[in-house]
């Protein structure tokens, strides 16, 4: 990555948390509340078999997933949940949760985010591998609605593990997933700094707003 987009991509990280840490914890509890009934209500959402969602940090700071995760096992039509195991060597893997109750009691990882442990975790396949997940709900530190970009956390798990389930999904003849950016108000910005391997979502969900 040439040096000025790395600088570019470091301050407009540093901005986002600031912004974030700005955030009263009850406007991003009432944030999360209405991202997850948008999600709720996206064409993407009714048509999917199979859902890849984050479970949110402990110590916040971005959006709570769990009101759409806990919509999802309280259904009545099922879908398939998967959330993310980052493996050493930066690899993120995607396994399969049977119950909210599993969800529920994961121990969080060095990062603070909910996550199978490696003992849990020997049984599970990488359901990226079979292309198993037809949406995505996607984190970011930024997102511009307008180019439908994101900045994330700089470790390009997302951006790898997304390229990673569109290319299995292609070889199984399937569409790609629909990639679905969620965030607070605060994260919706002009534009962010991307390069060649940023991965476009197909929209994104702030709490007033679903793009396009
Ligand atoms: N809830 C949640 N789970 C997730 C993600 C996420 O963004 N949110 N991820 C999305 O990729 C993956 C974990 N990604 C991470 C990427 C970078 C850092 C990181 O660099 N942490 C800093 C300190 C924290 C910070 O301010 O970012 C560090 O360790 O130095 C942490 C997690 C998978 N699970
Ligand atoms: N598809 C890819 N293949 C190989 N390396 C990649 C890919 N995507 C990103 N990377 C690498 O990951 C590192 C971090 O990339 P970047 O700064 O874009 O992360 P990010 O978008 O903030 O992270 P994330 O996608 O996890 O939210 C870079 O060194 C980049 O070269």
């Amino acid at each position: 990555m040439s040096s000025g987009l790395a600088a570019l991509k470091r301050a407009a990280r540093q901005e986002a948390r600031l912004r974030l840490r700005a955030i009263p914890p009850e406007h991003m509890a009432e944030q999360s509340r209405a991202v997850c009934e948008r999600v709720r209500a996206h064409p993407s959402f009714a048509a999917c078999t199979g859902v890849a969602v984050y479970l949110p940090m402990v110590d916040g700071l971005e959006l709570d997933t769990w009101p759409l995760v806990e919509a999802i096992f309280d259904s009545s039509s099922p879908k398939r949940v998967y959330v993310p195991k980052i493996e050493d060597g930066g690899h993120m893997r995607l396994l399969r949760a049977t119950s909210l109750a599993e969800l529920r009691a994961l121990p969080a990882n060095r990062w603070g985010c909910p996550e199978h442990t490696d003992e849990m975790a020997v049984a599970l396949d990488d359901a990226t591998l079979a292309g198993e997940m037809d949406l995505v709900i996607v984190p970011a530190l930024m997102f511009a609605p307008a180019t439908l970009m994101r900045l994330g956390r700089g470790k390009g798990f997302y951006d790898r593990f997304l390229a990673r389930l569109d290319v299995a999904r292609r070889e199984r003849g399937l569409a790609p997933s629909f990639k679905l950016g969620v965030g607070f108000a605060e994260q919706m910005a002009e534009a962010v700094p991307a390069e060649a391997h940023d991965i476009r979502m197909d929209a994104i969900v702030s709490p007033v707003a679903t793009c396009p």
